[in-house]
């Protein structure tokens, strides 16, 4: 126990909480951690610890302590909560015992974790032209970087932060007063914000931390090395963050990775969710793209697969070659369940080799590493037994690691550790015959001796004829031999009687008592000698660290790619073809609602003449649907998946972006119409002509003609300025005419029948608008009383008299067009082909100025028109009026 005092003990506590700024300490005394003062309390609070009381100098603190064995989960637990937890340790001095802080636990820097998911500790750092990003999981040792600039830098960096979802972001040192960036990071990652040391940041040492994990040679390959990129800065802090926290694992970081953000589809944190790529709406994982589409039969594929959906990429070339090996996987059933099978036996090696790095891997994850190692030659051999496997990509990705090397570490475990270890690593049992020579002459003699003792009695009972004898051992007294009281008098005088029981004598002897230390002490050099010998077989797996994570890495891509193909074949899906631009598919289908519906299949088909399709049709009758469906079948063509369709040509895309109704806005405590004006903003902002955007009831959360005006002019920007396409669905049934007078907008509408008052939902989608409004229609239908729907049929009527909106085509801002009459439902123009029908279409204008209250006739009309609003028609002859209509047509005709 301490030297301190046991008054001591709390003061020493608070000295070395005061010495850490984590929330949590946790300190070693004797056989216990145990949490003092507040923090008893806390972990009394969050995990039900029993809360006791301990005296201290006349002062009475709160104690909670737990046994040493038993504190990891504890320490998981209040880090999963958020908790940063420091460990202090004790340790031997001259004059008994001290302690020090030996590790913080942060949520980035925890190793026990159970989950498969990724677990990233990210760096971000903001410069003048944009942000430096690292990110780091220590549990697989991945590590990447990349910086982001341009003037929406804050919105991509904060796209990474979302796309990685750290459990912990260690700001830079000038963003962290920024309340309002730090704010956007928690609304979109349940990270932990940690205060790290500014001075890590400084790029210089940040640079020379790097140069030191990762060589000169990684930093210069990757163009970083001038060492004063911001990537470098945050992946210098990160790394020197990893080593502070002690959680050893800094040797598993074998390799620096380094991103563009071109190299990947921009997908907002707002498209994210909206697409429900890993869980829906509602928060469930059911119903996700990822849940739908994983068959995947490890944690490091399901890992993986949920990245690829994250990140989908832009490089054709790199997707084509996914897609081979898909439809590779697709062709041979029978191979490809043979390598799922086998896939099934491997663990994570990626995860075993940060243990293996850290040291807290033990003999049964050495056991994990030999047989996930011995996986790899089987499914190699697999695949090249196959022909239509052989002549696929699979088979060089299965050559990426070093067989041989593999194969030696195999073997080098498979003769090192035992079949069935015991859960210590201090006991013995750990390691093989043959494996050290020593350790078998410890084992040789420790046989030896058990079997001198196995055969005593046996040769006592010939030798002295006594015949109730037995040897025996229990903890008080060891070995002894017991002999029963009727034939005590054939003891032998060497024989010392050491406890007389009722019916029997126990005795030991020099030799019983010689060979009995002899055991204790093999026992003792066993263990001390097989720790040893496993440290060092360990340290050993952890210079493969890298072979370990290429491995893994091979395993997981194959498993994922095998994954893909299963669900391509379950479903029916076919390889879409990759083109520069536009998107033809045919009888496509949403990949998750088909899975719960008799879905009706769509074409879609957008080119440079038709990019912005205008989405119509009733309530319920499957707009958001089709437009998801568009975003989730490109979505998947660039993860290089098969897609839900007939057939399938994908113009790849830099950017999907989505603006539709969410649930959870008024819960974060924003105005809907807000949010939804600054999600209209940023993809305003962020499109290109080579983005895919998706809009859903823009405007619908403001005043119906606000709601229009706004829907109307971001028409109108995305389709001359921005030219991304897009689809669009809108309730505003006025918004069809644009596809008259805006050269690339076309209509389309979901189909619904109508018979006997009653819809039937068609799911099918046809070109041109829907033919009415249904707003009204459905209240009908929902059973509003009839003099409501009556009077709000008058109302929208008024409310369309009258009104008038331009429609502006490309090129100068003043080239008015048309004009949308809300009154007739009509477009005007005076130009050429004045009747509104597309004839403008072209942009090509006459110059006549547009009244935008409604279009402006010559005088001979304007007479015409108000003799025609002065007639009383009570008062004239029908004679009369036909003679007054000949005449006014005369005239306009004449004009
Ligand atoms: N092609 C289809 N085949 C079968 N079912 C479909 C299809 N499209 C949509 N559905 C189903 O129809 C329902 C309505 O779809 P959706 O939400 O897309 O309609 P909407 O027109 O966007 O509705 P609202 O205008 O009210 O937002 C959903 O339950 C969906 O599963």
């Amino acid at each position: 126990m301490s030297a301190v005092s046991e008054g001591g003990i709390v003061g020493e506590f608070l000295s070395l909480k005061a010495e850490t700024d984590a929330d949590v300490l946790t300190m070693q005394v004797g056989d216990f951690y145990e949490f003092f003062a507040d923090d008893a309390e806390l972990v009394g609070d969050v995990l039900d610890l029993n809360v006791s009381k301990k005296s201290s100098h006349g002062s009475s603190y709160p104690m909670a302590g737990v046994p040493l064995s038993e504190l990891t989960p504890y320490v998981k637990g209040l880090v999963e909560r958020g908790y940063r937890v420091a460990v202090a340790d004790q340790y031997e001095t001259d004059g008994g015992h001290a302690r020090r802080i030996s590790r913080v636990v942060t949520p980035g820097t925890l190793l026990e974790t159970t989950s498969a998911d990724a677990q990233y500790l990210a760096g971000i750092v903001r410069v003048d032209d944009g942000y430096g990003l690292a990110f780091a999981d220590v549990t697989t040792g991945r590590f990447l970087v990349s910086a982001v600039s341009g003037p929406d830098a804050d919105s991509k960096a904060l796209t990474e932060l979302y796309r990685f979802d750290p459990a912990e972001v260690l700001p830079g040192p000038e963003l962290r007063n920024d309340d309002s960036f730090l704010e956007r990071v928690r609304e979109r990652t349940d990270a932990s914000l940690s205060v790290h040391d500014a001075n890590a940041f400084a790029p210089g040492k940040a640079a020379h931390r790097t140069r030191e994990q990762f060589g000169t040679e990684a930093l210069s390959s990757l163009g970083l090395d001038s060492g004063d990129g911001a990537e470098v800065r945050a992946a210098g802090a990160v790394l020197s963050y990893v080593e502070e926290t002690g959680a050893g694992v800094l040797g598993s970081m074998t390799r620096l990775q380094s991103y563009h953000a071109d190299d990947h589809v921009e997908l907002d944190a707002t498209t994210q969710r909206n697409l429900e790529l890993t869980e829906t709406m509602h928060g469930d994982r059911k119903g996700s793209l990822f849940e739908t589409v994983d068959h995947t039969k490890t944690s490091a594929g399901r890992r993986l697969l949920k990245e690829w959906l994250q990140r989908p990429r832009r490089s054709p070339d790199a997707l084509r070659e996914r897609q081979s090996s898909v439809a590779a996987f697709a062709e041979s059933a029978l191979a490809r369940e043979e390598i799922r099978e086998t896939l099934a036996d491997a663990y994570d090696l990626e995860r075993l080799a940060s243990k293996a790095v850290s040291g807290s891997a033990d003999a049964h994850d050495l056991l994990r590493v030999r047989d996930s190692l011995a996986v790899l030659p089987t499914v190699a051999d697999a695949v090249a037994n196959a022909p239509s496997l052989s002549g696929s990509p699979l088979a060089e990705l299965v050559s990426r690691p070093n067989r041989e090397e593999v194969e030696r570490l195999r073997e080098e475990l498979a003769e090192a550790v035992a079949e069935d270890p015991p859960n210590t690593v201090t006991q013995g049992g750990l390691l093989r015959r043959g494996y050290d020579e020593e350790l078998d002459d410890i084992i040789d003699s420790h046989e030896e001796n058990l079997e001198w003792f196995d055969t005593l009695a046996d040769r006592e009972k010939s030798r002295t004829g006594i015949s109730h004898l037995q040897v025996d051992r229990n903890k008080t007294d060891g070995y002894y031999l017991q002999v029963g009281k009727s034939d005590t008098d054939k003891v032998p005088e060497e024989y010392e009687a050491v406890k007389t029981l009722k019916n029997s004598e126990r005795y030991v002897t020099d030799e019983l008592r010689e060979r009995e230390r002899e055991i204790l002490r093999l026992e003792e050099r066993r263990g001390e000698l097989e720790y040893e010998l496993f440290g060092e077989l360990r340290e050993r797996v952890a210079e493969h660290a890298e072979l370990l994570q290429d491995v893994g890495r091979t395993l997981a891509e194959l498993d994922v790619l095998a994954s893909l193909a299963v669900h391509a074949v379950e479903n029916g899906w076919v390889r879409p073809e990759l083109v520069e631009s536009g998107l033809d598919i045919e009888q496509g289908r949403h990949p998750v609602v088909e899975r719960t519906t008799e879905f009706v299949p769509n074409d879609v088909r957008m080119d440079d003449d038709r990019e912005f399709l205008i989405v119509t049709g009733p309530n319920m009758s499957g707009k958001s649907t089709y437009m998801r469906q568009v975003a989730l079948i490109t979505l998947l063509a660039q993860v290089g998946s098969f897609v839900p369709a007939r057939s399938a040509r994908i113009g790849v895309v830099d950017g999907i972006f989505t603006r539709v109704g969410a649930l959870d806005e008024l819960a974060q405590g924003r105005s809907t119409f807000m949010v939804e004006m600054q999600e209209l903003s940023n993809i305003l902002h962020s499109a290109s002509e080579d983005s895919l955007v998706i809009l859903d009831e823009v405007g619908r959360g403001t005043a119906t003609y606000d709601g229009i005006s706004i829907a109307w002019a971001a028409t109108e920007y995305l389709h001359n300025e921005v030219r991304a396409k897009t689809l669009f669905a809108t309730h505003y049934h006025e918004l069809t005419t644009l596809a008259d007078h805006l050269e690339r907008v076309e209509n389309v509408h979901v189909a619904a029948d109508e018979r006997d008052g009653d819809v039937t939902f068609l799911r099918t989608v046809r070109d041109g608008p829907t033919n009415r409004s249904y707003g009204i229609h459905v209240a009908d239908l929902a059973g509003v009383p009839m003099p409501v729907v009556e009077r709000s049929r008058d109302v929208l009527d008024k409310l369309r008299q009258e009104k008038a909106i331009e429609a502006r085509g490309s090129g100068s801002n003043e080239s008015v067009q048309a004009v949308f009459d809300l009154g007739s439902g009509q477009f005007q123009t005076n130009g050429a082909g004045g009747n509104g029908s597309g004839s403008d279409a072209d942009g090509t204008n006459d110059g006549e100025e547009s009244d935008a209250a409604g279009p402006s006739l010559d005088p001979e009309t304007e007479a015409v028109l108000s003799e025609l609003a002065g007639v009383e028609v009570a008062d004239i002859s029908p004679i009369d009026l036909m003679s007054k209509v000949q005449e006014w047509q005369q005239r306009v005709e004449e004009r």
